[in-house]
């Protein structure tokens, strides 16, 4: 089977990226799944474009193989597009996705439903050593609900709802998320250079 590595230790995205790739017949490789131990990439750029780089490139460096990285968030309009790039560690080091959801529910206490609009972000890089790094960028809109809801998916999930639904993603379950997600919409901009993927 053709293998690819996901320069990721997100378990979540890592567990999407597994089913997205099996329908190309590929095993999607994280690092959590990685005998050797990589070191974390610190993520210091200012753009997801800067920062998914920043992981592709330096994995793809250490390996020499290709590999891929995910850089996403959340961005919301009326906070002026936050968490964004920030949004794994919103709510503070160590990273926690209970907390960063407290955050964002207090931050919009007072912002009524039309104003609650935001979208996830992905931008996904491909580093091959020698080679120019290519990116695709996915979004999913929606808007944010007033509280939690659902157990499936991670991050943000739970009080996330896409647009044309009204369940959260975390209720909608994987199944539907792989559908309608960023990373699946960046995913298949890659659908041609998967494809030729050894
Ligand atoms: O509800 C969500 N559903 C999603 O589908 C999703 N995708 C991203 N996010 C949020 O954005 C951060 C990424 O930050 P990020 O790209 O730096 O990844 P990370 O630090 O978690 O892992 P790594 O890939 O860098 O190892 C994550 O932690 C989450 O908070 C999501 N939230
Ligand atoms: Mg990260």
């Amino acid at each position: 089977m053709k293998e690819i590595i996901i320069a990721t230790k997100n378990e979540g995205k890592a567990k999407e990226f597994k089913v997205l790739f099996e329908r190309y017949g590929i095993k999607a490789t994280s690092l959590l799944d990685l005998e050797q131990e990589l070191p974390d990439i610190e993520e210091t750029g200012s753009t997801f474009e800067e920062n998914s780089a920043l992981k592709s490139e330096g994995i793809a460096n250490i390996l020499q193989i290709p590999v891929m990285a995910d850089d996403s968030g959340l961005v919301i309009d009326a906070l002026d597009g936050e968490p964004g790039i920030f949004s794994a560690r919103y709510a503070g080091e160590p990273k926690d996705d209970k907390k960063n959801i407290v955050k964002v529910l207090e931050n919009l206490k007072d912002v009524p439903t039309e104003e609650r609009t935001a979208r996830f972000v992905c931008v996904l890089s491909v580093s091959i050593p020698g080679e120019t790094t290519i990116f695709k960028k996915g979004y999913c809109e929606g808007t944010i609900a007033f509280e939690e809801k659902g157990s499936h998916g991670f991050g943000y999930d739970p009080i996330f709802i896409p647009d044309g639904y009204n369940q959260t993603m975390a209720e909608l379950g994987p199944g539907e998320k792989n559908k309608i997600s960023h990373r699946r919409n960046a995913m298949v901009q890659l659908e041609d250079w998967i494809q030729n993927l050894r």
